[in-house]
């Protein structure tokens, strides 16, 4: 990776070839093989069966800051054309100043008709989110996304501010939309394609959940980023520009024609595998065949 994100510095999968094209299994190295099983339902989607038809023909994307200096998250919004950016904020070991400094620099970088979310990955309690997210929105936030840990202060914080909330970890599984909408726990639902097994499952889920979606990629190759972009092509509707401008986050790619955002938008696409480039980054791991065994069963 080029930039360290959710504690990482490495990111690894399997890719696998069938009828219909790549898909990719690349669960985070803590998921077991249930929560795996779903991640390979999607690489099997993409390898097996292909998606469904898209209903627009390019998506509006979001510039990805990782918690970097504000000079780095300035240069990073600029880089990438984007109109909408997503600030990482609490990250462990930074302070509150850390983030308003990187979050203002990126309001600096868009300007004011740009719109700046962030994502603290549930790591405030209730009084805590309130508190940083009304000195946060000085810069006028669009969402703040995943504020706490669990549903129930997720919608203590929607009630006590004016910030609108989006639940990323809390929709994981099947039945988890039907809480976040139960707690009224979020106005907007963050879906990524792998942990909810593939483009027709997600779908399922959005409209399940009836708040609108940001589809968000878990930090994938141009192949897996594909499933990402087929989601949200093929959302009826699609109100917010979706976390899927995360190439820029890899040091490699396994494609020729990288997906990586134009003006701000993905071309809806599915590049094919150059198999030079996919000699480069192929390691040999028994430890992924058998995660991926151990998924398959
Ligand atoms: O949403 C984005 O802008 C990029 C994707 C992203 O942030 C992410 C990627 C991998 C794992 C977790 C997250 C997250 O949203 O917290
Ligand atoms: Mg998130």
């Amino acid at each position: 990776m080029s930039t360290r994100f959710r504690g990482q510095t490495v990111r690894e999968g399997v890719l696998l070839r069938g009828p219909a094209g790549w898909g990719e299994f690349s669960p985070f190295p803590e998921y077991g093989p249930r929560e795996c099983a779903r991640w390979l339902a999607c690489a099997r989607e993409a390898a097996f069966e292909g998606w469904p038809e898209p209903v627009r023909d390019s998506v509006p994307v979001n510039a990805t800051v990782p918690a970097v200096g504000p000079e780095r998250a300035h240069a990073i919004v600029t880089a990438s054309g984007c109109a909408t950016a997503k600030v990482k904020v609490a990250e462990p070991g930074q302070t509150l100043d850390d983030d308003l400094a990187r979050v203002e620099a990126v309001r600096d970088a868009l300007g004011p008709s740009g719109k700046l979310r962030v994502d603290a990955n549930g790591a405030w309690d209730v009084d805590e989110a309130v508190r940083r997210l009304k000195l946060l929105d000085r810069f006028e936030l669009e969402y703040a996304e995943q504020p706490c840990a669990t549903l129930d202060e997720l919608a203590a914080v929607r009630r006590a501010c004016d910030v609108p909330v989006a639940a990323d970890e809390s929709i994981r599984r099947a039945e988890d939309p039907l809480r976040v909408r139960a707690a009224e726990a979020a106005d907007i639902a963050v879906v990524k394609v792998q942990p909810l097994g593939g483009v027709r499952a997600a779908l399922r889920v959005v409209e399940a959940c009836g708040l609108p979606a940001v589809v968000s990629s878990a930090v994938e190759t141009s192949v897996g980023l594909a499933a990402g972009l087929a989601l949200a092509a093929a959302l009826p509707s699609l109100p917010y520009a979706c976390g899927l401008g995360t190439l820029a986050l890899l040091t490699g790619d396994v494609v020729d024609d990288p997906l990586v955002p134009v003006d701000g938008r993905l071309a809806v696409r599915r590049p094919p595998v150059d198999p030079a480039r996919l000699a480069e980054c192929t390691i040999d791991s028994p430890a992924w065949l058998r995660r991926m065994q151990e998924a398959a069963q």
